[in-house]
């Protein structure tokens, strides 16, 4: 799907899945896995001798066409790294969707990134998403979300919080929640899509489910995945309900009967609705819409 078929701050990204950028399996495995997403990844899941292989094996299938309208990522080695500057520059001529860039700390960061794909002659549609999972990275939000207009995603990368901070993964996430939620007000207050990080436990499908529910919940747009079977079950807690929609469509006609009555608010179900309410429920049928358009 391109953008100019879709709003882009309404792409359905519910379930973004990453793959490890050596598994030539996974590779080929994607094509018909349903994730509104795929991170080819360079970092974490590549062992640093399989690095320069995985790099050419992974933009080859960014640029293959090959993924029909999953939005296709890579994820490059952090700055720091001796393989950065090849992965971005491979990155910006294969053309994906997104340079996922992982353990962005600053704005000047994101600049850094955002020139060299402009030197590496990468297409306007190469967005930047960057990985917040530093502690640093998580008080620098939003200074971070707002540095580019390339910069479309923040992605929450929870192992590496959770790392930082000596925490533990607990059900319910609480020693993750404080740098989880300045990361959704920076994301909200710049206008980005933002993303909860992964699952681990990846055959615990129940408390797999639990997080996602907490993800929308918290006003998350979809959820970073590490195995094909956590797919379907985020697809289905982060689109919204039949019944969602089918309020939605009753607060719009509850509010093109006030407007046209001359008042400023009406009652749906015995309750009040104001004109926020109106565009929460345009966004909930939009959403709805973009994700029936994916097929
Ligand atoms: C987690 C896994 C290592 C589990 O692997 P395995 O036990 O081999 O899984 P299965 O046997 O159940 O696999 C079944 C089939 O599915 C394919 N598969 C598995 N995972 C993927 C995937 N991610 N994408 C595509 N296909 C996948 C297998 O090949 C099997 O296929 P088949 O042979 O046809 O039956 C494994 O799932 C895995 O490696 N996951 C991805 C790990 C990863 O990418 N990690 C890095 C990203 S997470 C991160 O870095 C977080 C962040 O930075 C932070 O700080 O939080
Ligand atoms: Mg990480």
């Amino acid at each position: 799907m391109t953008d100019s078929a879709l709003d882009v701050t309404l792409r359905p990204r519910r379930s973004v899945l990453y793959m490890p950028g050596a598994n030539e399996r996974a590779l080929e495995k994607a094509k018909t896995i349903p994730a509104d997403a795929l991170i080819l990844d360079l970092e974490d899941a590549v062992a640093p001798d399989a690095k320069p292989a995985a790099r050419e094996r992974v933009c080859a299938a960014a640029s293959s066409g090959e993924y029909g309208l999953r939005e296709v990522t890579i994820r490059v080695n952090g700055l720091d790294t001796q393989w950065h500057a090849d992965d971005v520059r491979a990155a910006a001529a294969a053309g994906p969707a997104a340079v996922v860039v992982p353990k962005i700390g600053s704005a000047s960061d994101v600049h850094a990134v955002e020139k060299a794909l402009e030197a590496g002659g990468a297409p306007d549609h190469t967005k930047i998403w960057a990985m917040v999972e530093t502690p640093d990275a998580f008080f620098r939000a939003q200074e971070i979300a707002s540095a580019s207009e390339r910069l479309n995603v923040l992605v929450m990368g929870t192992n590496d919080l959770a790392k930082e901070l000596h925490a533990e993964h607990v059900p319910g996430r609480a020693p993750l929640l404080t740098g989880l939620g300045l990361a959704l007000l920076a994301a909200r207050a710049a206008g980005k899509v933002i993303l909860d990080g992964v699952y681990n436990d990846v055959k615990n499908l129940e408390g797999f489910e639990a997080e996602c529910v907490q993800g929308r919940q918290m006003g998350f747009d979809g959820k970073t995945l590490i195995h094909p079977g956590q797919v379907d079950p985020c697809n289905a807690v982060f689109a919204p309900t039949e019944a969602q929609v089918e309020e939605s469509r009753a607060i719009l006609a509850a509010w093109d009967e006030a407007l046209a009555e001359g008042k400023g608010v009406a009652t749906v179900n015995g309750r009040m609705i104001e004109n926020l309410h109106v565009e929460n429920a345009k966004r909930i049928i939009a959403v709805s819409e973009a994700i029936a358009q994916l097929g």
